[in-house]
């Protein structure tokens, strides 16, 4: 299994390759983690879109304080399942710092208990589960400030080589 540290050239995309190249797992001391890459969706802080999520370790996991806003509303004053999602997907993302490995969103599958609330303080936590191999089986919740658990999340992460991201034609895989 490669890691990130053993980067490689090979990619026809110049923004790919200088990623991976600059990629380092953090000392496991730290608990402020860095953001995947400063575009990301969940963590970037360039992306004038994006959630800027800041996440620490916690633990032998990781966790967050986010809030919605109006950038992310679904129905009136509820952030979209899609925002939600985007954010616990990333949350996951996080996880593999702790374990020092690249890795992807298999599956991912949320349980909305509850609405999640625009300009709203909640706190997110993530751990694995268990490994199996490649397999990482992961579980997140995000609560709100009452303590009240509002949304579950369970996702399997699947550990990739840095050639994953390099890799630019990809095949769908029909099982
Ligand atoms: C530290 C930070 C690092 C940064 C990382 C990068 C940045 C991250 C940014 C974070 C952003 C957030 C993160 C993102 O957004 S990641 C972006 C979104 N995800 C992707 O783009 C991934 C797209 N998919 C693929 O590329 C391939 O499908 C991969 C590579 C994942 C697997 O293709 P591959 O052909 O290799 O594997 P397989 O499909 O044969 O399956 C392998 C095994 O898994 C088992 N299986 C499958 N499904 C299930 C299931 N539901 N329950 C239980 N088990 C299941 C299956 O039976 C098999 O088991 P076995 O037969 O081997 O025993």
């Amino acid at each position: 299994m490669g890691k990130a540290s053993d980067a490689v050239s090979g990619s026809s995309d110049p923004d790919v390759e200088d990623w991976v190249r600059s990629f380092r797992f953090p000392e496991s001391g730290s608990p402020e983690l860095p953001p995947h890459h400063p575009n990301c969706l969940g963590c970037g802080p360039a992306n004038p879109h994006g959630h800027r999520l800041s996440v620490r370790r916690c633990g032998d996991g990781v966790h967050a304080h986010h809030r919605f806003d109006s950038r992310h509303v679904g129905a009136p004053t509820i952030a979209h399942g899609g925002a939600v999602a985007t954010v616990l997907d990333d949350l996951f993302g996080f996880l593999l710092y702790t374990v020092g490995e690249l890795a992807v969103t298999r599956h991912l599958a949320i349980d909305y208990l509850a609405p999640v609330l625009l300009d709203t303080p909640y706190t997110l936590r993530a751990h694995i589960h268990a490994r199996d191999g490649r397999k990482l089986h992961l579980r997140a919740t995000i609560e709100n400030d009452h303590a009240h658990v509002v949304t579950t999340a369970t996702a399997l992460f699947l550990i990739v080589d840095i050639d994953h991201f390099l890799t630019t034609t990809h095949q769908p895989h029909h099982r």
